[in-house]
């Protein structure tokens, strides 16, 4: 595909050797966070909890770095579901400058101009919302960046900042779409085909949290998953993110600087019929002495494409566990906007 880096290697990787390895990398400190467990014991976060991916290595000329840095991508995605990406590429200004003009656009003396953006119809391509409640404080602009690019046009260094950001992070994620079809054994190819990523439909979410002096309770953002095939994630400061583990732990999430989260979103669950699965993750916002914002685009597949659990994955033991649906179907399957991108995974599982 045009839009792929240059440097994404060609190289196949079941047929390389077969190692037994641990993950390769993990990252710095967690705290525990003060909070209601409604779903999770009480549990402190250790240090371990994440794992790093290294892009680079993904594509390396070197066949035994690329195995592992692969099989280290393999173990993240099928016993974690998230993960910190690490020489991605994207330069660090990229990342600062959606963050910087996120934070100046959301000026309060400049709400009512934002409020042009409030829910208008159910084929939005950009919406506005400020939530301040005991189950949700956040302000939000949403946009659908792909196909069609939109974003509001004032100020333009905000349009042009939010466009090239898209640009890179896509391109980012169709390397990994190669990297991670690899670690399932199939062609690299495999997930841009069954999703026709060239025609994906992605939206993007700029999200600003208050202070804990401005907010009306403890939540940023209730309990979720997302939509789509993986869901990228940066943020400003660190602040009250957390994910639900495959073990039912919460675990606090502390981007290292530069770094992108990565999610797998509920449709890479669905294709590999709960062989990748998306996880559960909340915003607590109770601790936060200063305002926090994250930039989170969820890259789905194409809108009419129909997304079912692929042949591979279904056998007699592991039966089909979800119904297939276009995306689109599936957006809206909850009453929803395809701008909401809200999860309706519970809805499609059958088992
Ligand atoms: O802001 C965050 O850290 C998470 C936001 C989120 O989960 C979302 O927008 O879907
Ligand atoms: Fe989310």
């Amino acid at each position: 595909m045009a839009e792929t880096t240059s440097f994404v290697a060609q190289q196949h990787y079941p047929s390389e050797p077969k190692l037994n390895v641990a993950p390769l990398y993990f990252n710095a400190s967690s705290q525990e966070a003060e909070v209601d467990h409604r779903h999770a014991y009480l549990y402190s976060a250790s240090e371990d909890e994440i794992p790093t991916v290294d892009y680079l290595l993904l594509f390396s000329d070197d066949p035994v770095q690329r195995f592992l840095a692969l099989e280290n991508l393999r173990q993240a995605c099928q016993e974690y579901g998230f993960f910190y990406l690490v020489n991605h590429n994207i330069p660090g200004e990229v990342l600062d400058s959606v963050l910087k003009g996120f934070s100046g656009f959301c000026d309060p003396k400049t709400i009512d101009e934002r409020k042009v953006f409030g829910k208008s119809g159910p084929s939005d391509k950009i919406r506005w919302d400020l939530n301040s409640s005991a189950g949700e404080n956040r302000e939000y602009l949403k946009v659908v960046a792909h196909p069609q690019f939109h974003s509001p046009s004032n100020p333009s260094s905000l349009r042009k900042n939010i466009e090239e950001y898209h640009k890179a992070m896509r391109m980012m994620v169709v390397g990994l779409a190669r990297a991670v079809s690899k670690t399932l054994g199939f062609e690299e190819d495999y997930i841009e085909k069954e999703f026709n990523l060239k025609s994906g439909f992605d939206v993007m979410a700029l999200n600003l949290y208050p202070p804990n002096s401005r907010s009306k309770g403890a939540i940023g953002i209730p309990e979720h998953t997302d939509p789509g095939f993986v869901i990228t994630l940066v943020q400003d400061v660190d602040g009250g993110l957390q994910i639900l583990s495959h073990q039912g732990k919460w675990i606090n999430v502390h981007i290292p600087h530069h770094a992108i989260l990565i999610q797998l979103g509920d449709h890479l669950e669905i294709l590999t019929n709960g062989k990748y699965k998306s996880h559960i993750h909340r915003v607590i916002v109770k601790n936060n002495e200063v305002q926090r914002i994250s930039v989170v685009t969820l890259h789905g597949p194409a809108l009419d494409k129909f997304i079912s659990p692929s042949t591979e994955f279904v056998d007699r033991e592991n039966q089909q566990k979800y119904q297939g649906m276009t995306y689109k179907e599936s957006l809206e399957a909850n009453g929803g906007d395809e701008i909401d991108v809200q999860s309706s995974l519970e809805k499609l599982r059958l088992v």
